[in-house]
């Protein structure tokens, strides 16, 4: 007997729904699979860029091991050698974030900034190293021009001062030569703990810093008289000139100040001068002597040094003063001096004008100083405040920071450069720079800067 119809389409329906519903779980468990699926896919991407980066730590590893250790005698003789690895004991964070529109020497700028501070790789304490060194308001800063590109250099250099003549680099500052070493006097303006806090830099952000030194005039600077006749591109500078004369009236006025009644001079052979054979003693010669000394080297420009005119060499233009009181031997003479191309303080490019549209001086003054709290407009993260700015574009623009290529074959093009958190657009006139645009920085440029 055949079952009746209605339960067989009872048992269809049913079967019917237990397939629909294993349908849907077999569905569901597809979508499982694939989510798992993804998860383990982005897991295993994830330990596969792991694996990469440890293999490459392990490739390093193995090359610092294979790396023969060095015995303190093989030490030695690399150092005797030169043929030291450096190690930079800090990196420089400053308000010059590239190369373009960094000051090309730190005088043309000094309110640019920046911050050193002594890596704790170097010493266990940083700080301790840094004891003393607050006693001295300039320090030398050596570091390498890390970002010079290639290390490519050539045995002579076009300094954009000189607007195109080439020297050998070893006369000029130039950042392109073989061990690319920089030299920056900076103002030493406080420490805090491991931190160096400087002032007028032409050292970009990122910069590693091999050695910091204390500036001490009495060891580092000689009186600088300009090298006038050294120079084919000569240009004398009245002020320049002016400058000799007031170094000769300085030395001589301390000469004469230093002198006791009692104090001997002894002036060595100059030349023809009616002064040249003398040797006397007693305060009241001394004082006719000075004189006579003034007035010739006045007379003669005696410390324009001549290469050609054999009564300025240095041996005979020696003045010798012995004071008996402290036994010291003061000397005063060419040889004290030292001397500069002619082309540092008179180069054939001059200084430039610099001025801002009214729109780039009111963009500016709504930069608010590094410690400033209000958080609605542009901040510095260095200097204190737009006159700060002022003062550095200024010193940036007026020395021409253009390349020769820049400033004879694209005149008209925007110039464009970085201070601090500002993005400043310039262009240059006959004479002129004038500041067109200040805008605060991208924030993403912003990581840059320090
Ligand atoms: C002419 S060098 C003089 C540097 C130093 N005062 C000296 O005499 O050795 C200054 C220029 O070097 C560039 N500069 C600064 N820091 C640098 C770095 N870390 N790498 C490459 N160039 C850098 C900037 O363009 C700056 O204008």
């Amino acid at each position: 007997m055949s079952p009746p119809i209605c339960s067989c389409s009872e048992k269809v329906r049913k079967l019917t729904q237990q397939a629909s519903v294993m349908r849907r779980e077999i569905k569901n468990l597809r979508q499982q699979m694939d989510g798992a699926i993804r998860a383990h896919r982005k897991q295993m991407s994830s330990l596969q860029s792991m694996l990469t980066d440890c293999m490459k730590h392990e490739d390093r590893l193995q090359s610092v091991r294979k790396r023969p250790a060095q015995s303190p005698s093989e030490i030695n003789q690399l150092l005797e050698q030169g043929r030291i690895q450096t190690v930079p004991i800090g990196y420089i964070s400053s308000c010059f974030a590239v190369k373009n529109g960094t000051p090309r020497q730190p005088t043309i700028c000094s309110s640019s900034r920046a911050i050193l501070k002594i890596e704790p790789s170097v010493f266990n304490n940083p700080e301790h190293s840094l004891v003393g060194l607050e006693q001295y308001s300039h320090i030398w800063i050596i570091f390498l021009f890390h970002k010079n590109g290639q290390m490519s250099y050539k045995a002579k250099v076009k300094p954009p001062r000189l607007n195109g003549q080439r020297v050998g680099v070893y006369s000029t500052r130039s950042p392109h030569r073989p061990n690319a070493l920089g030299l920056t006097l900076a103002k030493l303006e406080r420490i805090t703990g491991d931190t160096l806090h400087l002032s007028g830099v032409d050292i970009i952000a990122g910069t590693p810093v091999l050695d910091v030194k204390p500036y001490i005039p009495d060891y580092d600077s000689p009186k600088t008289r300009t090298d006038d006749t050294s120079s084919e591109h000569r240009q004398t500078s009245p002020d320049s000139q002016m400058l000799q004369v007031m170094d000769v009236d300085e030395e001589l006025n301390i000469l004469e100040t230093s002198f006791e009644p009692s104090s001997e001079l002894r002036v060595c052979p100059v030349g023809p001068s009616d002064f040249s054979q003398s040797e006397r003693s007693g305060s009241s010669d001394v004082t006719g002597i000075l004189a006579e000394v003034k007035s010739y080297l006045k007379q003669q420009q005696l410390f324009t040094k001549n290469p050609e005119d054999k009564q300025t060499d240095s041996t005979e233009c020696t003045l010798l003063a012995t004071n008996p009181l402290s036994s010291s031997t003061l000397k005063f003479g060419c040889e004290d001096y030292s001397t500069i191309a002619a082309w540092v303080r008179a180069p054939p490019i001059s200084n430039l004008d610099v001025r801002f549209t009214a729109n780039a001086e009111k963009e500016l003054k709504e930069f608010v100083p590094y410690n400033s709290t209000d958080s609605t407009r542009p901040k510095f993260q260095f200097l204190k405040g737009p006159d700060e700015a002022v003062a550095a574009i200024k010193g940036i623009l007026s020395a021409d920071p253009r390349s020769v290529y820049r400033r004879t074959r694209c005149q008209d093009r925007l110039f464009f450069f970085t201070l601090d958190t500002a993005d400043i657009t310039c262009w240059f006139g006959d004479g002129f720079a004038e500041v067109v645009r200040v805008k605060p920085m991208q924030s993403s440029e912003l990581t840059n800067v320090v």
